[in-house]
Order: C-alpha cells, then sequence, then structure tokens
C-alpha cells in the first residue's frame, strides 16, 4: 500500500500566505476524510498533493513519487469546478478520455454512468450539477492513477446518488493499492468509508490515522471531530 506525505509546506498565493509549515503522513489508510473550517485549505492541500499547483518549499510524497509531474501522473483531482465543452455528449468525453489516456477504463466508465444514471447521450451543458459531478468523478477514476483527491464533491447529490458514488469510490478501493483524499462538509455521507481524517486548522495538520480506534475511544463520529478539534 502506498503511503502519503506532506513535509513542511510553504505555500502562498501573491502576498496571501496559506500554510508556512503543514506537514502530514499516512502510511496505511486509503480513504482519508480530509476536514476544515471554509478557507482552512483543504482545496489548496489537495491541488498541491496533484501536482496541479506549485509550493515554494516542502515535499509531497505520494508512494514513490515525489515531483510534482510524477505527483501529477498518479493522481487524479475532481472538484464542483471541473468542466468540459457544453456541446460534448458524456459518451464524446469518456472517448476523448480514452484517445487521451490509454489507460482509461472506458468499459467500466460507461458501466458506471449506467449505473448512477448519467445519460451518456446528453450533452454536458444539459447535464445536471449533480450529475456533472458524478460524470466527473467517473471520469476521474477511469483513469486509474491510484491517488485520487476529491474537493467536496457531495453537496449537491440526493440520497440515490450518493449512495452511487459510495459504492463507486468502494469499488475504487478495492486495489490495496489506492488511496483517496475527500474534503467533504458532508461528514455523515463518508463517515463509514472512512479509515483516517486529518483536520487543518491556522496552518496546523491533526490527523488521526486510525478513525475506527478514535472512534471507539471517544465514542463520537467525525462531526463531533470537527467540533473538538475545531475548537480545540
Ligand atoms: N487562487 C487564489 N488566489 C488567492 N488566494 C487564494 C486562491 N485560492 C485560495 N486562496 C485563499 O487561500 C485560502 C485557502 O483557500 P482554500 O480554497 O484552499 O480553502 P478551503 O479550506 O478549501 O475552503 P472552503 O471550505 O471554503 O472550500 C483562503 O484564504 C483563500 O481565500
Amino acid at each position: 500500500m502506498y503511503s502519503f506525505e506532506v513535509k513542511g509546506i510553504h505555500k502562498n498565493y501573491g502576498r496571501k500566505q496559506v500554510f508556512t509549515n503543514v506537514s502530514c503522513r499516512f502510511d496505511q489508510n486509503r480513504f482519508i476524510v480530509l476536514l476544515g473550517s471554509n478557507g482552512s485549505g483543504k482545496s489548496t492541500l489537495l491541488k498541491l498533493c496533484a501536482g496541479l499547483a506549485p509550493f515554494s518549499k516542502g515535499e509531497i510524497r505520494l508512494g514513490d513519487a515525489s515531483s510534482r509531474i510524477d505527483r501529477a501522473q498518479n493522481a487524479s483531482y475532481v472538484a464542483e469546478g471541473v468542466g468540459y465543452p457544453a456541446y460534448q455528449t458524456a459518451g464524446t468525453i469518456l472517448t476523448q478520455q480514452k484517445k487521451l489516456y490509454p489507460e482509461f477504463n472506458q468499459e467500466q466508465a460507461l458501466h458506471y454512468c449506467h449505473e448512477v444514471s448519467v445519460p451518456t447521450q446528453v450533452k454536458w451543458g444539459s447535464l445536471s450539477t449533480g450529475q456533472r459531478h458524478l460524470l466527473a468523478l467517473i471520469v476521474a477514476i477511469s483513469t486509474q492513477k491510484p491517488f485520487l483527491f476529491i474537493d467536496e464533491l457531495l453537496a449537491n447529490l440526493d440520497t440515490t446518488k450518493k449512495e452511487a458514488m459510495q459504492r463507486i469510490l468502494t469499488d475504487f478501493l478495492l486495489d490495496n493499492n489506492r488511496t483517496i483524499v475527500m474534503a467533504t462538509h458532508a461528514y455523515e455521507d463518508v463517515e463509514m468509508l472512512a479509515d483516517g481524517a486529518m483536520f487543518i486548522k491556522e496552518d496546523e495538520v491533526t490527523t488521526i490515522p486510525d478513525l475506527e480506534g478514535w472512534r471507539q475511544e471517544h465514542g463520537a463520529s467525525l462531526h463531533d471531530l470537527f467540533a473538538r478539534v475545531g475548537r480545540a
């Protein structure tokens, strides 16, 4: 199983400093929930990990991949803003992905679209917000990269779609070498999937590698964790 490590990261957007010395490490977890209040840096951390943005100091390692390009090759990032041309149908988007990335599992992607009722003949611009989120997730998963970074995608999904998304994520984790880090405020939707958690607050990351152990010890949920660590 690949480990995931962030060491002494410094990140600023122009004059705005987001991280001045952030570190965290997970050795064995496969589904890690990333918590933190609005503006604490969750999206930034996910993008840095996935190689989508530079940082000025520190190191990030996804398994053996540490350079930005190697991390990008080993990671998919999916977020609300991910978009495709409005005129392309879901089916065309999947075919394009296959052309761009030979390892893209188009058959699996089509199967998931069918399972979660994302119509493949409908254009991206005409899909609902929830359907777009699901399609973006299906594309990310079907690229078969070992690290998947998900930025708050559950908000616009109805209960049936949330359950479908949970099934897709569980499928993804059937391969032991895969890791998901998901930033979310919808703790209850991922509570049962999560192996570990990290909480960002004011430039510090608190990690809980064994979430089940933490739950048993504290008799508490992720929601309680957010309340406790956030207040501490
Ligand atoms: N492109 C950017 N340019 C300047 N500042 C930015 C940029 N992106 C993010 N920031 C700032 O960096 C900080 C962290 O933002 P980020 O989006 O990572 O937080 P977040 O925890 O994901 O927030 P939320 O829960 O609201 O999505 C915020 O203060 C934000 O204003």
